[in-house]
This record gives structure tokens, sequence and C-alpha cells, in this order.
């Protein structure tokens, strides 16, 4: 879901904030128990269940706390679900690890915890294998949500059956005691955890091509979706428009499919005195999760949307925004991972424009002149960013005044073809949106096509 971050002293101000800012998390709330075994699956009205697929996920890495009680599991009968608990204050579903969910399946730990519920890893007792179940919290306005999320991961799931295209895949779900329960094929860390488990240092060029190609594709896919004719004749395709715009992509929502890694020499940190080791992942291979924020493209939408830091000037201008802004945050999503900092550390829309032209020029007047009443507030004369005059504090100044140059940055981490990703991401973030390429053709940029 997309969120402004927020952050004890707000913005890129806060120093050590600058590598990283996360959620707070955790509090309590009523729920109703529906059934006896406490599992009841919502009549399909406008949606069907999934069939079962087979897991597609490579061998995955077990903690030894998930193989003990999975070890158990395998041996123990089935049993009913455990009696009723009050949700927490926020409506989170209260477990405890072992706990039944549903006398299907048995929590073995939890994954993850964003705005709209906890995502707890469970042993499917009828599939027999790992799953990630998302139990969303049981206010309404997340059960409405889940459900259009629900819809649209069963689209997707319908033109993506083999699960090749980089999103997701949903194998069921359910209502269990007020909460909507999605069963998820199991993935491994976010790029996100995996920067943060590696210190925050950057991936490789080659890398974040490869995560760069997945992610294009799958916002390409999201875009238009092309399937063989219905009569199979080879050669004709069927033009099946999806029309949908992810709207929250970030880090935390790319997930790489194994957990498995290796570790090798950090040669950038390593002196004559220390040896510094650093994580790169086995498999290159990652897809997209939470679509809670995704929406039918509709020409032109003005509301808010994405996280800060992946946000379009588009979308804080108030232009109106369309599949460009998906763009937009795959451009910042590369730069992040080529130097390991988010691009644009900041909570508040003056500074966060005062960012964008330290690092990407000015912002052409003939945008300005696109954006709301109030928005071109931010300028002087409706010209000219009024910065550092409107400033809040010295500190975020100063944080701006810290920002290197796009092409600065690039060449200072990137190990190998620095010139075509600076050239590729300088299209991506243009700040006009229709002067941003489609996905499909950021894809034929060489950037991409260089192996
Ligand atoms: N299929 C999956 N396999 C493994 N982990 C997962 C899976 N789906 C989600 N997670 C973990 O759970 C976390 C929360 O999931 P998700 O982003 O779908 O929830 P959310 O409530 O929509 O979050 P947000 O607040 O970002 O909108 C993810 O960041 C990830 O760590």
């Amino acid at each position: 879901m997309a969120t402004d971050l927020v952050s004890a002293s707000h913005s890129a101000a806060s120093g050590a904030a600058r590598k990283r800012r996360r959620f707070g998390w955790d509090d309590p709330s009523p729920a109703f128990y529906t059934e006896d075994a406490g599992l009841r699956f919502q009549p399909s009205s406008h949606l069907m269940m999934i069939p079962q697929h087979k897991s597609i996920v490579d061998a995955p890495q077990y903690s030894s706390c998930s193989q003990k009680l999975l070890a158990h599991q395998l041996a123990a009968p089935r049993k009913k679900s455990p009696p009723w608990q009050e949700d927490d204050k926020d409506g989170h579903f209260n477990f405890k690890l072992g706990d039944d969910l549903t006398s299907r399946y048995k929590i073995l730990q939890k994954m993850g915890e964003g705005t709209f519920g906890r995502v707890l890893e469970c042993w499917d007792r009828d599939s027999r294998e790992i799953v990630a179940i998302k139990v969303i919290r049981s206010a309404e306005k997340y059960r409405e949500a889940a459900m259009i999320e629900v819809d649209i991961l069963r689209i997707l799931s319908k033109h993506d059956r083999d699960g090749s295209r980089g999103c997701v895949q949903i194998r069921r779900w359910f209502d269990y005691r007020n909460h909507i329960c999605i069963v998820f094929e199991k993935l491994g860390p976010s790029l996100f955890d995996f920067l943060k488990a590696n210190d925050y240092r950057p991936f490789s060029v080659d890398l974040v091509r490869e995560f760069g190609r997945q992610l294009l594709e799958s916002v390409a896919c999201l875009a238009k979706h092309v399937t063989p004719c219905a009569h199979g004749v080879p050669g004709i395709a069927d033009m099946h428009s999806l029309s949908l715009i992810h709207t929250d992509l970030k880090p935390e929502n790319i997930l790489l499919v194994s957990t498995e890694y290796t570790k090798v020499v950090d040669r950038k940190n390593t002196t004559k005195h220390s040896l510094y080791m650093k994580r790169v992942p086995k498999s290159s291979r990652v897809k997209l999760i939470d679509f809670g924020s995704t929406t039918y493209d509709k020409e032109c939408s003005f509301s808010i949307v994405s996280t800060r830091h992946y946000r379009a000037p588009e979308v804080i201008l108030g232009c109106g925004w369309s599949y460009p802004c998906d763009i937009w945050s795959v451009g910042c999503i590369l730069v992040e991972l080529c130097s390991g900092e988010v691009l644009f550390q900041t909570h508040e829309n003056l500074e966060h424009l005062a960012m964008m032209e330290r690092v990407l020029g000015l912002i052409p007047p003939h945008v300005i002149r696109r954006s709301t009443e109030k928005a071109r507030d931010y300028f002087r004369h409706g010209k000219r960013l009024n910065w550092p005059d409107r400033s809040t504090s010295g500190e975020s100044i100063r944080a701006v005044h810290r920002l290197p140059r796009l092409r600065d940055l690039i060449v200072e981490h990137a190990d190998k073809c620095a010139n075509l990703l600076v050239d590729i991401l300088e299209r991506m973030l243009k700040y006009d949106p229709y002067d941003r390429p489609t996905a499909r053709e950021a894809l034929n940029h060489p950037f991409f096509q260089d192996i």
C-alpha cells in the first residue's frame, strides 16, 4: 500500500535515517468468530476459487524452527482450529507459532507485516507445500481492499499460468474469523531485505540489469498482455489489455524467488588489514508482490499514489498520472539497487522536488504549468522552485545539497556500463511523463540488451 513513511524527525534531515526508514507496527482490536471450524469460504460472487498449482519455488531453505515444526506436523494428525483469540488493537490476527490456521494450514513463522496485514509462512497439509498466507486486518476497509487485490491477482494468475511473468501467484483465498486470507506461493526475501542484510552494499550492474529487466517485463505485462489466439493458430495473437498500473513499486515489493546466496569478497571495502565479505543471490529471479494498490488505467488519475520515495513528480504536482508513474518508480529503484541508498530520502513535497532538481536538473516550465493551483505554490511566479527560501530547516537544505547529480552517483557506484545505465535512467526519470519510455521501449534500450 502506498505510504508516506512517518519518521521521528522528518525527512532527509535525520542523518542515520538517510540509510533507511521503516514502518512502525503492532497494535490490538476485536473481531468476530464465524464458524465452528473457523473456516468460511467466500461464496463466489465475483470471485472464484483458484485451482491448486504445484509450487514453483526453488528448494526453500527452512529455518531450524520451521524444520522442527514441519517434522512434527508431518507426523501429527489434523486438528481443529485453535480457540478463538481477540485480534490486536489494530485488527491484526493474533497467533502463536505452531497454531493451525483452519485445519488445513500450520503456522510456521511470521514472514512480514504491512499496512494490510501479516504474512505467515504455513505448511499446507493438502498440497503438501510451504505457502505464504497474507492474513488481512479485520477492519472493513482492509477487507474491501483485499478483495480488490484478490480480484487482480486472479486476473494475473489467469494470464500467467506457468508463473513465468514475474508476478507472485495466488493459490486460493478464504475468509477466516473475519480475516481475508490470501494464500501465495512462498518466495524469498525482498530486495530491500537483501540490501539491508548486506549492510546496504549495492548490487553489481549485472544484477541491477537482471532485476530491471524482469521488473520492466512485469510492468509491461500488467499494462498489456498477449496470449495465443483461442483457436491456437500459430503466429496469430489476441491482444488482451490488462490496463493495470501497479502504483507501489519499491524494493520491498520485489521478492527474490530463492533464499539462497553465496558470500564473496567485497573488493570495494576490503583493505590490506581487513577482509569484507558480501552476499550475492545465487539466482537473480525475482517476482512482484503487493497488488493492493494496483489500479485499472482510467486515462488519468489524480489521487496520491506510491510510497513517497518512489513517487513520480506528476503525482506530487497533481498533473494526473497513468502508466508512466510505474516507470518513474522503476528508475528510482534501479538507482537504489546500484548505489545501495534510497535516491530521494524525504517525506515532504517541496524538499522532494528540490532533491529531484538537484539530481536531475530543473523542472521544465510546461510541467509546472500543468500542476494544480496548490502545487504551484511550490514555485516562485509559477516558474522556479521556491527553494531554499521555503525550506523548513538548515539541515533540510544541507541534505538536498549533499545529493550528487545522477551521472556522478552512477559513475561512483557502477562497476561497468555506467554510460548506458545513466542514459536509460535519465529517460525513465524524465519530469514529463509523456517523455518517459514505456516498459517495452525501455526493455529495447541497449543497457538491457547487453548480455
Ligand atoms: N509470497 C510471499 N513470500 C514470502 N514473503 C512474502 C510474500 N508476500 C509477502 N511477503 C512478505 O510480507 C511483507 C508484507 O507483504 P505485502 O507487501 O503484500 O503486505 P502489505 O500489507 O500490502 O504491505 P504494504 O504496507 O507495503 O502495503 C513483504 O514485504 C514480504 O516481506
